[in-house]
Parts: C-alpha cells; structure tokens; sequence
C-alpha cells in the first residue's frame, strides 16, 4: 500500500478521532481544560484497491483499515489512539474464550505501540518502522503512538464481527503507562503495574506474516488470516510469552 494514496477514495467509511472525544485517557487534564476541540487522527475503514478486493474481505469478514496520525503532543504526551480491547470470540461459549487479535502494518513512518495485558500482568512496548509488523495478541488492549516528528500511516488486518471495547481504558483514565517526552510515566489509577518491556517487532511465521512483505497481498490469500478470526484454533501458536 501506497502512502501517498488518496485512502478516502478507496474506502467504504472514513471517520476521524478528536480531541474531546479522548479526554477520559488523557493525562494532563488541566492542559485539556484549555484546548480547543480538533481532529487528532484519520480512520478509513474497507480500504480496496479494486471492488473484487472488497468481496474477497467482506466473504472473509476481515477488514484491512488505514490510520494516519499526524505528529504532535497532546500536552506532555506524545499523540496517541484511544485505546480499546476486542472482546471474547462471540462462537466459544468457554468463559476462558480469547479475544479477536489484530494485526498492524507501519506503511510510513514511526509507530510505538503499547500493549496491555487484560489482568495487568504485561505491558509491552514495540517500536516499528516502515514495513514491520506488530501482531497485537488476545486479550491485549492496545494503544497507538505517533512519538515521532513525521505523519504515521499505518494498516491494520482485523476480523469485521466485532466492536471494540472502550471502556476498559477509558474508566483507567489510559493504559497503564503514558509516554511523554520524558519518557514512560505510571498512570496513577493503577495500584500495581509490571516494569514495561520493551521488545523488537519480528515476522510471525505460524501466521504467515512477513516485516517488509506489503500485507495487503494477503487479500489474494484470506485463510492465512483465519487467525484473525479463530484464534482459539491457534492457541500453541499463542503460548505465553508471546514476546
Ligand atoms: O479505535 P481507536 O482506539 O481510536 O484506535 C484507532 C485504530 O484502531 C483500529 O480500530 C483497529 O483496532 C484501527 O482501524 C483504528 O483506526
């Protein structure tokens, strides 16, 4: 995928994120208090090159998205996503069901991501360039940040049968760290937080996924991504420690 590409003609829905819709995971209030409302990120969802691509990701209920984050801060923060969790795969009735994962591609430029254990017990830092991969496991919520001075364009792969879950991040005013230009600060509204692990994005080669390989290929080739949307078929492949 091209980043140059003009997305909003090759998607089937685009939306933005603004400032006052995140000011629940933001760490500075008293900064808030005295910004004006803006759009902070692009979203374009059902990106296709061509109407059979579409078909293809709408028979796989499978969505290849595009994000583009400009650089900036948000207060002491660097800008970030939202933040969310997937919720327990809807066709396992088992109380232990793992949740959707995901899987993201950098198209340009620099992208820290934040995963968060769902019990706490984890959070791991990856930094990825152009062409990496970062798989973003069950039952990990995950955040997005542009810690860099250029636009981030980024793409996900995600199965389509699900919304994200919000509110575990939101009522924990964030993840569990905030990263600013001095570096990881604790978020208060968590007693205890593990050390945060920092970690190198990899290809992940029990599902087929490449750093350097354009993900959007895939679209010729959908079951690789059945993981997306079974992961409790790959559970081996999932074993803890995933990094
Ligand atoms: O939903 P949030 O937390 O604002 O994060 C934004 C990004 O997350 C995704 O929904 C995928 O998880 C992207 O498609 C989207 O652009």
């Amino acid at each position: 995928m091209n980043s140059q590409m003009d997305f909003s003609k090759v998607c089937t829905a685009f939306s933005t994120r603004k400032l006052y819709g995140m000011s629940d995971v933001l760490m500075d209030q008293i900064w808030l208090t005295k910004q004006p409302d803006r759009v902070l990120y692009d979203m374009y969802r059902e990106v296709h090159l061509d109407g059979k691509d579409l078909t293809k990701m709408k028979t796989h209920v499978l969505r290849y998205d595009i994000t583009v984050i400009p650089p900036g801060m948000l207060g002491p923060e660097f800008i970030k996503t939202a933040g969310h969790y997937h919720p327990p795969v809807s066709h396992v009735s088992a109380s232990d069901a793992p949740s959707y994962p995901e899987v993201y591609q950098v198209i340009h430029g620099t992208a820290t991501y934040l995963l968060q254990k769902r019990d706490f017990s984890e959070f791991i830092v990856i930094e990825a360039h152009e062409g990496d991969v970062v798989l973003i496991p069950p039952d990990f919520g995950h955040v997005t940040v542009n810690a860099s001075n250029e636009k981030l364009t980024m793409a996900n792969w995600v199965s389509d049968a699900f919304d994200s879950d919000y509110e575990p991040v939101r009522e924990k005013a964030g993840l569990m760290y905030y990263l600013t230009e001095g570096g990881f600060i604790k978020n208060k509204s968590y007693d205890e937080v593990p050390e945060v692990s920092i970690k190198k994005p990899k290809s992940y080669p029990d599902f087929g996924l490449f750093s350097g390989e354009d993900m959007y290929g895939l679209v010729n080739d959908l079951e690789k991504l059945d993981f997306l949307r079974h992961p409790e078929k790959y559970e081996d492949s999932f074993k803890r420690p995933f990094y």
